[in-house]
């Protein structure tokens, strides 16, 4: 039977959905590398969201290339990068680079995650940008390899979530007319 291919994911959901702190405990969890998409953004970009103005597809295409290239180096041994990823485009531009890639999307209310997003100190993303990052969503097609989580829980019952929905169990059947021992 051939190896596994070691887990290549993106986490992926709105800005303050948990992308940074989830994907970094998923990483840990399956002992892979881990790296934040927003550490990606050319200084121009966080200059433009820092000022309140959403990014348009131009201002991502050069960030996404970045960011598919590290899911491409990384494919053969596995690793976890949070990414917004929010429109099907973005998902296939990655998928260009890394066709393995599965995504996570970190789903919930605008109640919750605007609670989270706007109390979490000394972050660049202003959010008055929150209503522009739903806009923008789009969820997974039913042909795009994932699940959808809901992060209306802790951090580690996420990555259990994962766990629990992503691990194949094996189960030892026994083999067929084996004589009764007596
Ligand atoms: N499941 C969770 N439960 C409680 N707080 C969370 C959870 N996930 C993230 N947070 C907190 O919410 C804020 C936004 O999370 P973050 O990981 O920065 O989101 P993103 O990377 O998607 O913008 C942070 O202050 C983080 O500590
Ligand atoms: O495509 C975009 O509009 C941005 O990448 C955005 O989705 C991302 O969320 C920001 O970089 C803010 O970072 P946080 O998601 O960590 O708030």
């Amino acid at each position: 039977m051939a190896a596994p291919l070691p887990p290549l994911l993106v986490v992926m959901g709105v800005s303050g959905s948990g992308k940074s702190t989830v994907g970094a405990a998923l990483a840990q969890r399956l002992g892979v590398p881990f790296a934040d998409a927003d550490d990606f953004h050319p200084p121009a970009n966080i200059a433009k969201m820092t000022a309140g103005y959403a990014l348009d597809d131009d201002d991502r295409h050069p960030w996404l290339e970045a960011i598919g290239e590290w899911l491409e180096e990384h494919a053969p041994r596995g690793g976890v990068i949070s990414c917004s990823a929010l429109k099907r485009s973005y998902r296939d531009q990655l998928r260009d680079h890394a066709p393995s890639i599965s995504l996570v999307h970190l789903h919930g209310s605008r109640e919750v995650i605007a609670r989270r997003q706007s109390s979490r100190p000394g972050h660049f993303m202003p959010t008055s940008l929150l209503d522009s990052q739903f806009a923008t969503l789009e969820p997974l097609g039913a042909d795009e390899h994932g699940l959808v989580i809901d992060v209306d829980q802790e951090v580690d019952a996420i990555v259990d979530e994962y766990v629990a929905r992503t691990t194949v169990r094996l189960s030892i059947v026994p083999p067929l007319n084996t004589a009764q021992e007596s």
